[in-house]
């Protein structure tokens, strides 16, 4: 049966066919910002908070909202990094989105896509991204290496995530240490919590920073994955709901579980 992970991917063939008909974009600059290193020396759990109008799970959002002043609130309010959806067809997003954040933030942000070839890295660069997603379900081993390989040649840091067992062994074969676990299958919508906690585990032990996405909604769901192993959440449909999203995003600001020296 036909996944809407599958519906996406396909989708996505007719836009890089599209992009790579479109002048070559020039090379841009981009300062280095890394979302990598704030992870090293991190007190607090690291907020990666999103800027999503609609998703195929959920309809729309929060239609009108201004990419500006959305992630300027957030990163007023601690935010580590911003994630700025730039799928047209299911999310509602756009490249220009992610540009217009560039304007407002310094903090590292993160281009959401379904990234299956290099040009849609060269958009995501050009658009001011710091990094990108990498979805392991979506891609074979050979297309996981190769683009993450791309993005790092451009100055870009990697999330790649995973939903299962089989996905994270995939991504285990790369030495990128950024691994999300998406709480949400997205082949069938469902969202558990479990999963980050059936993963992390591996994750931790492999020395790698682990991300827990989706469906995180109260200080309950951040202090439950963090005791999994989590150093960050990120977190969407929560902020994008909320009337006043910088409190909800303070209300998530956790101590990290402190290993015990000695
Ligand atoms: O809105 P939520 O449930 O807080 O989820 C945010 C984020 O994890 C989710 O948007 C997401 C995770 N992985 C993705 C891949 C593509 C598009 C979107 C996503």
């Amino acid at each position: 049966m036909e996944t809407i992970l599958d519906r996406i991917i396909a989708e996505k063939q007719k836009e890089v066919l599209i992009l790579k008909d479109l002048p070559v974009l020039k090379e841009v600059d981009r300062k280095h910002v890394s979302f990598i290193q704030k992870l090293q020396q991190a007190e607090e759990v690291k907020i990666i908070a999103e800027f999503k109008r609609a998703s195929p799970s959920k309809g729309a959002i929060n239609l009108d909202c201004d990419p500006s002043e959305q992630t300027l609130q957030y990163v007023q309010a601690g935010a580590d990094a911003v994630s700025v959806l730039t799928d047209r067809t299911f999310f509602k997003g756009d490249f220009r989105d992610l540009e217009e954040v560039r304007k407002a933030i310094t903090a590292p942000i993160l281009c959401k896509d379904f990234i299956i070839d290099p040009i849609q890295i060269d958009y995501a660069k050009h658009a001011g991204a710091n990094l990108i997603l990498l979805i392991a379900a979506a891609l074979d081993l050979e297309t996981l290496h190769s683009l993450y390989h791309y993005a790092t040649s451009k100055g870009l840091e990697v999330l790649m995530e995973v939903h299962n067992e089989a996905e994270l062994e995939k991504v285990l074969t790369t030495d990128n240490v950024l691994i999300g676990v998406n709480n949400r299958n997205l082949k069938t919508f469902e969202v558990d919590l479990a999963t980050t906690e059936r993963l992390a585990s591996k994750i931790v032990e492999s020395n790698r920073y682990l991300i827990s996405e989706s469906g995180i909604a109260t200080t309950e769901d951040v202090r439950r994955v963090v005791a999994a192993g989590a150093s960050g959440i990120l977190v969407g449909e929560t902020f994008m709901r909320h009337e006043k999203p910088e409190e909800a995003l303070r209300a998530m600001k956790l101590p990290l579980r402190r290993v015990a020296s000695n």
